[in-house]
């Protein structure tokens, strides 16, 4: 019997080779010049059990004591993160012997702080362990929430990613927070600036954008968007404030969508579920949808905003 498969595949490798050679971003040949997905997704496996030592045990060292084995731990993560750290600033690049020594020294600069900044992580992270006990009466330990909630695993790996993103690493924050995404479905960029205290309750479906800047005390549930207004041309927006800004204390149900860069949510204000709001709403001020009664006209889907009641709500009949 002829053997068809073997003999195709030459052909078929010859192809896809060519392929390779029109040198397109995915064309990108070079492994060793990359982020390595994999390295970082163990990096923040250690990186979660710095955070909280005595809740995973690290079975490759056999020393289950991290009192024992916390330099040992740092000490890989460091020359681990170093290595990506330095990747990430040269990529794309081909730098001569003296960049590359710059790059090197750069990202051992960038490593220490990022290491000597990890009491400050651990301060906010156990503030917002505190919110999410104190906001969920469905949990019965703060440890509960440390072993089982994604929203807790989603704030701790993006605390971590942002300090990264403030030390000007590219690319690795973004992979961090991708991951932390891809297991949770929480998605917050690492850019957003998020205050002490931040409870997500539940979390699947979370959308965090990048410019948004969040207060303390905030609540917010699942399938909530805080984003930017759709527009064309994106990249003129390129480092301009997008996302909204949430201030202190304000609480956001379930589906509710907050998008644009000029969008303040007050002190204290408290958003429904399935609300969409593209402007801002005064401290305080609770905002809700009206009713669920869906207009169309001439079978055109239609989005009516009603300026309903004197303290400045604003009503959305979707
Ligand atoms: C969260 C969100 O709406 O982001 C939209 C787009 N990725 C931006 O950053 O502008």
């Amino acid at each position: 019997m002829k053997d068809y498969i073997s003999t195709e595949i030459h052909d078929i490798t010859k192809d896809i080779l060519a392929d390779y050679d029109k040198k397109r971003h995915i064309d990108k040949l070079d492994v060793f010049n990359q982020p390595d997905t994999k390295v970082i997704y163990e990096l923040i496996q250690e990186l979660v059990r710095v955070a909280y030592p005595g809740f995973t045990k690290d079975k490759s060292y056999r020393i289950y004591d991290i009192r024992n084995n916390l330099s040992m731990v740092i000490e890989d993560i460091a020359f681990r993160l170093n290595k990506q750290i330095a990747i990430a600033l040269r990529y794309g690049e081909h730098p001569d012997e003296e960049k590359l020594e710059a790059t090197r020294l750069e990202a051992q600069k960038i490593t220490l702080a990022f290491l000597r900044r990890i009491p400050e992580i651990r301060e906010y992270l156990a503030t917002d362990v505190e919110a999410v006990f104190d906001g969920d009466p469905a949990a019965e330990s703060a440890d509960e929430i440390i072993f089982a909630y994604p929203g807790l695993y989603a704030i701790t790996i993006f605390r971590y990613a942002h300090v990264l993103y403030e030390l000007g690493v590219p690319v690795i924050p973004r992979i961090m927070t991708e991951l932390a995404h891809s297991k949770t479905g929480i998605d917050i960029n690492p850019g957003a600036t998020i205050g002490k205290y931040f409870m997500i309750d539940h979390g699947t479906g979370i959308v965090i954008g990048e410019t948004t800047e969040i207060g303390e005390h905030v609540k917010v549930y699942q399938g909530v968007t805080l984003g930017a207004l759709s527009t064309s041309g994106g990249r003129k927006l390129f480092n301009k404030k997008r996302h909204p800004t949430i201030e202190d204390n304000v609480t956001i149900y379930s589906g509710a969508s907050i998008l644009g860069g000029d969008t303040v949510i007050g002190k204290g204000a408290v958003i429904g579920g399935n609300v969409f709001l593209t402007k801002s709403i005064a401290p305080g001020t609770k905002v809700s949808v009206k009713n669920q009664e869906l207009r169309y006209n001439q079978g055109k889907r239609e989005v009516q905003e009603i300026e309903a009641y004197p303290d400045s709500a604003w009503f959305y009949v979707i």
